[in-house]
């Protein structure tokens, strides 16, 4: 991969836990970082010293045009979002409408002050239907199995126009299940509340969390529970500036995975292993917008660009993740 040392990057929901991270990763390469961010599910103290930061809302539009209209930036990186699949099946419109108006705020706004490059957060979550592949290839067909994926479809649409209107080219980056910490420790993950898999599996084992419970255990899968392929938020970071380094001439759409699918029960086990304690659990009902397999198929992003998973190894990812859980007992504060 080639370094170019010396770009500006504004970061929206650099805040939140995959935006941090990319934070990170860009002022490692020696980039100057910007965070734009509302602060509804993110914390200020996961924004580095010497990073901007400009608490706004990206529904306010004139509020996002001044952002985005102070100089010049190499590129900007969408991460704001809400992004609970089974919240977006309660509360469809919510989502529907939040997602796509702040993804055309900020892709209208990049678009007028003439930004050349988008990187986007799209998601597995857009290859939701009954028929998937196994794995999931960027031709697989787009059919969101949550208002939340759909939002991202949403945006993924405008970016196509914002091209062929303004010629800013784009890379939606639809990625699997994001797990893992900094592996230096200086950044971790703390949604609030928590409602992924593997920190929730980390705080029950620390007997920090009642029983963990497994939605849905009469899957057509090996042992009936969901399987997802996660991916280390620190490759997911190397994966948007290896995209964004391919994309002067034309946007793009990648996968992005480690190949290789766990179900929730493994999930368990993983964190049994690198904890060396038992993780209780209990059967609970599926959760609904929950399709039962993805796994992606990043053959297309590793062929273009070089980009491979550093963190293949499931218990390495969640042994960073364990790290810094066991570490932080609440987190970033309050
Ligand atoms: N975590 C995953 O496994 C995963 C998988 C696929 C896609 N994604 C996508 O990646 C992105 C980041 O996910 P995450 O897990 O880091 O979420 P997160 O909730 O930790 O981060 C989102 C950030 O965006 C900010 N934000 C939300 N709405 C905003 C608004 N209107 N204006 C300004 N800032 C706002 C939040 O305060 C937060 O800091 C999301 O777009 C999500 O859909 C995540
Ligand atoms: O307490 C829990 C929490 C989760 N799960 C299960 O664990 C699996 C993973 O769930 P997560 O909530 O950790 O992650 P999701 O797969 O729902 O969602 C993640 O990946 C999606 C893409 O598929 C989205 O992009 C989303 O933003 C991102 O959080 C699912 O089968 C879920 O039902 C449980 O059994 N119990």
């Amino acid at each position: 991969m080639k370094v170019t040392l010396g770009m500006r990057y504004l970061v929206t929901g650099g805040a939140g836990f995959v935006g941090s991270h990319v934070v990170l990763a860009l002022l490692d390469q020696g980039h100057e970082v910007c965070v734009l961010d509302n602060l509804s599910t993110g914390h200020r103290a996961a924004v580095p010293e010497g990073v901007t930061f400009h608490h706004v809302d990206l529904i306010d539009y004139q509020a996002t045009k001044n952002v985005v209209s102070q100089g010049r930036w190499d590129a900007v990186l969408h991460f704001a979002a809400i992004s609970l699949v089974g919240d977006s099946m309660q509360a469809p419109f919510h989502y529907l409408r939040q997602n796509y108006l702040t993804g055309l705020n900020i892709v209208q706004a990049c678009s007028e002050a003439g930004v050349r490059k988008f990187g986007f957060s799209s998601t597995a979550a857009l290859f939701g239907g009954p028929e998937r592949p196994d794995p999931i290839g960027e031709t697989a067909e787009i059919q969101p199995g949550s208002p939340y994926g759909e939002s991202k479809f949403l945006i993924e649409r405008i970016l196509q126009w914002a091209d062929s209107a303004y010629g800013l080219k784009s890379a939606c980056l639809r990625y699997f299940n994001a797990a893992g910490s900094d592996v230096a420790g200086r950044a971790g993950e703390d949604h609030r509340p928590e409602t992924h898999l593997v920190p929730l599996a980390i705080d029950a084992a620390l007997g920090r969390r009642p029983a963990l419970k497994i939605f849905g255990t009469d899957y057509p899968t090996r042992d009936g529970s969901c399987i997802r392929d996660y991916v280390h938020v620190a490759d997911v970071a190397e994966a948007h500036i290896c995209a964004l380094e391919q994309i002067e001439t034309r946007s793009v759409a990648y996968n992005i995975g480690n190949g290789r699918g766990y179900s929730n029960f493994e999930i368990i086990q993983s964190v049994e292993r690198v904890s060396g304690c038992k993780v209780p659990w209990k059967a609970a009902p599926r959760r609904q917008g929950d399709p039962a397999v993805l796994i992606a198929d990043s053959t297309t992003i590793q062929r273009e660009t070089g980009w491979a998973p550093k963190f293949e190894k499931l218990d390495q990812i969640v042994e960073s993740a364990f790290r810094w859980r066991k570490a932080h007992p609440n987190g970033y504060g309050d």
